[in-house]
């Protein structure tokens, strides 16, 4: 679906963002882009959108080189969500999604009161503008905009920044039911908890270079210590241990009353991200 071949991204003569990047992102995947503040994302995004122009290197969509994919054709095909707003915030949620079905051949459009429903949409603010929603609110209205035309490739920038933990936990399903009918998704963001259960490979980019690219569980199975850590009831004292887990194999290698948890010191996602992008999540 996307294929990205040593793509380097200048901003004027000096300041050179993007380092020579190489990923695939195959049809049907939902595909991580993961990073800090600065390190080429939205550049990377921009490229791949057609909103930016100028790279050098070979990209390619849909089969077809970038310079030739960004064909009204190529809109049709895709979805985006980014985090500027792009809704027109005089009109209604329902008017925004009139007028950007109104772009698509109306046999690809999906039906508005289908896809606001679909995002929980309050029935109140349906005819109300724009202006008046909360930022979750204006963030299941963007939601509704790039799914109303029923992309096969979905472009999802920090989806769930702004939405409360419900409204956070509706935009993973909605994302796995994309999945579900195989649309292929490009999603960008900080949090580490929707890459990790969304994701079926993440890529962590620093300084506009990728630095790791696999499954969430590979690279944190990549980095474990493979050690356990054994809470226990012991001649009724509570005590701990770390123990390799290949101990276990034996069965609990010490003396113990009760076993009160066990614990994998595998690393998160989260721990992952600092370790190939040497910086915290902001
Ligand atoms: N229009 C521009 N002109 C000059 N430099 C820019 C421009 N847009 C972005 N940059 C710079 O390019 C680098 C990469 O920025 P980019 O917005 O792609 O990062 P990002 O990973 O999306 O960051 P964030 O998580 O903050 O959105 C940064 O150093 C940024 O300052």
């Amino acid at each position: 679906m996307i294929e990205v071949k040593d793509l380097t991204y200048s901003y004027g003569k000096d300041k050179q963002v993007l380092h020579g990047l190489n990923f695939s992102v195959e049809d049907g995947e939902i595909f991580g882009f993961l990073g800090p503040n600065g390190s080429g994302k939205s550049t990377t995004q921009k490229i791949l959108t057609g909103i930016l122009k100028g790279h050098a290197g070979k990209v390619s969509l849909f089969g077809q080189d970038i310079s030739a994919a960004h064909t009204q054709e190529f809109f049709w095909k895709i979805g985006v969500l980014f985090e500027f707003p792009y809704l027109y915030a005089n009109l209604s949620a329902v008017d925004n999604l009139k007028y950007f079905s109104s772009f698509y051949p109306k046999e690809q459009v999906r039906s508005i009161e289908e896809v606001l429903d679909e995002l929980e949409f309050k029935p109140d603010f349906l005819k109300k503008p724009v202006s008046s929603y909360s930022k979750g609110m204006r963030q299941r209205a963007s939601m509704a905009r790039a799914l109303i035309s029923n992309p096969k490739l979905l472009f999802l920038d920090e989806p769930t920044s702004g939405l409360d933990p419900s409204g956070a936990v509706l935009f993973r399903k909605i994302i796995e039911e994309e999945r579900r009918k195989g649309t292929t998704v490009f999603l960008t963001t900080h949090n580490m908890l929707d890459a990790d259960l969304l994701c079926d490979r993440v890529a962590f980019i620093s300084d506009g270079n990728i630095m790791a690219l696999d499954t969430p569980k590979s690279l944190k199975e990549q980095n474990s210590n493979h050690r356990v850590v054994i809470d226990y009831l012991y001649q009724e004292r509570r005590e701990e241990q770390t123990i390799e887990t290949s101990e276990l194999e034996e069965g609990i290698p010490f003396a113990h009353d009760e076993i009160i948890s066990v614990h994998s010191q595998e690393p998160t996602l989260e721990d992952m991200f600092i370790k190939y992008t040497g910086r915290g999540l902001s």
